[in-house]
């Protein structure tokens, strides 16, 4: 046993945002972004081809266009949020931890932040990406760069990666502190709107076999411990339960797709069919996103809310990330402790 106490490093990673709204920032987030095989997992020439001829050139400037509306004087929400929540987590653990952050994608990027980390000489590393369902796509990819950058330093220290923490009480708290702001009473109906993910992603989970043969909104198994639908909606009973919310009146659904092979339902047409259906006040939370950001801002505040009144809908609500919420603080304080 190495009896030096030494101090631990924490990485924060998040997903990261474009330097800026510019249509050639945002290309170059997009070009990164999307050709990770994380995130489009298709072989490698047909990837090239998708994104690099198709997606990104047609997206980026529609893209750039939205950004600019995200864009506040603080930059994007993601990052300052991100940075917030890092501060915080700094001065609740004190001096014997060095907390970082990092962007999977863009800046600060994490190489040039594990380059800053290794000068520290920290005994331990603690990596905890700011995603509480696991998915390939985002906290698989933030790890597997992180240990492309580390396995490669001539000292590794003790590593210590956080996969995901879907169901951790304090993580369900700082929702239900969020959610107290609202009288629940007053919503026609209530959706959890998560993240979306291509269907064929969540069934290579499974060693044989497919996500839809599963329980997976049911329940949590040792099997489908790392399916992200299944963790998504176990994420939605605990909050639900919590809240004292009936099955009827809520909706677990899927946002942000990009092709029609993604996670159903997804929330644009849940938010449709609920306007068609009467519904005049919804209230939605985003438990997949732990910072407000473009898919929280705009696709729901703004997009869903568009959507909505043109069906004969008033209000599409949005409850607040948890940001710099006091108790994702210790939700992350927590992890590194435990
Ligand atoms: C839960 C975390 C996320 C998962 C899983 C995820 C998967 C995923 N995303 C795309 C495509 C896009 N996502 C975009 C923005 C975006 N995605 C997440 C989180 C997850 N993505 C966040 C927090 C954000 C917002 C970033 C910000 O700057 O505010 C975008 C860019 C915006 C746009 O052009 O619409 C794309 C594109 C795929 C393909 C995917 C899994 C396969
Ligand atoms: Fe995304
Ligand atoms: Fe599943």
């Amino acid at each position: 046993m190495n009896s030096v106490k030494g101090k631990t490093g924490v990485l924060l990673v998040n997903l990261g945002t474009p330097d800026s709204p510019s249509v050639s920032h945002v290309r170059s987030y997009l070009s990164q972004f999307l050709n990770d095989p994380r995130v489009i997992d298709i072989p490698w020439l047909a990837r090239k081809m998708l994104v690099n001829l198709i997606i990104v050139p047609f997206r980026a400037p529609k893209s750039a266009k939205i950004y600019k509306q995200l864009w506040t004087e603080d930059g994007s929400p993601l990052i300052f949020h991100s940075n917030k929540v890092k501060e915080l987590l700094q001065h609740e653990l004190g001096s014997e931890y060095g907390v970082h952050l990092a962007m999977r994608y863009k800046n600060p990027s994490i190489p040039d932040v594990l380059t800053e980390m290794q000068k520290e000489n920290y005994k331990k590393i603690v990596v905890l990406p700011m995603f509480p369902q696991y998915a390939s796509a985002s906290t698989g990819s933030a790890i597997q760069e992180v240990m492309d950058v580390i396995r490669k330093w001539w000292v590794i220290p003790e590593v210590r990666f956080i996969s995901q923490y879907y169901d951790h009480p304090k993580f369900i708290d700082a929702i239900i502190d969020r959610a107290s702001k609202y009288n629940l009473k007053d919503y026609d109906h209530i959706l959890f709107s998560y993240h979306g993910l291509p269907v064929r992603q969540v069934d290579k989970v499974y060693d044989n076999g497919l996500c839809e043969d599963r329980d997976c909104e049911e329940t949590v198994t040792d099997e489908n411990q790392y399916c992200y639908k299944a963790t998504c909606f176990a994420t939605t009973r605990i909050l639900a339960e919590r809240l004292g919310i009936e099955e009827k009146d809520y909706t677990v659904c899927f946002q942000s797709r990009l092709d029609k092979n993604w996670l159903e339902p997804f929330s644009d047409k849940v938010v449709e069919e609920k306007a068609k259906e009467g519904a005049k006040k919804l209230l939605v939370f985003s438990p997949a996103f732990t910072a407000d950001c473009l898919e929280t801002i705009i696709e729901i505040g703004d997009e869903y809310q568009e959507i909505f009144e043109e069906n004969g809908g008033e209000k599409v609500q949005l409850v607040e990330s948890l940001n710099d919420h006091p108790l994702w603080v210790e939700c992350l304080k927590e992890i590194v402790l435990g």
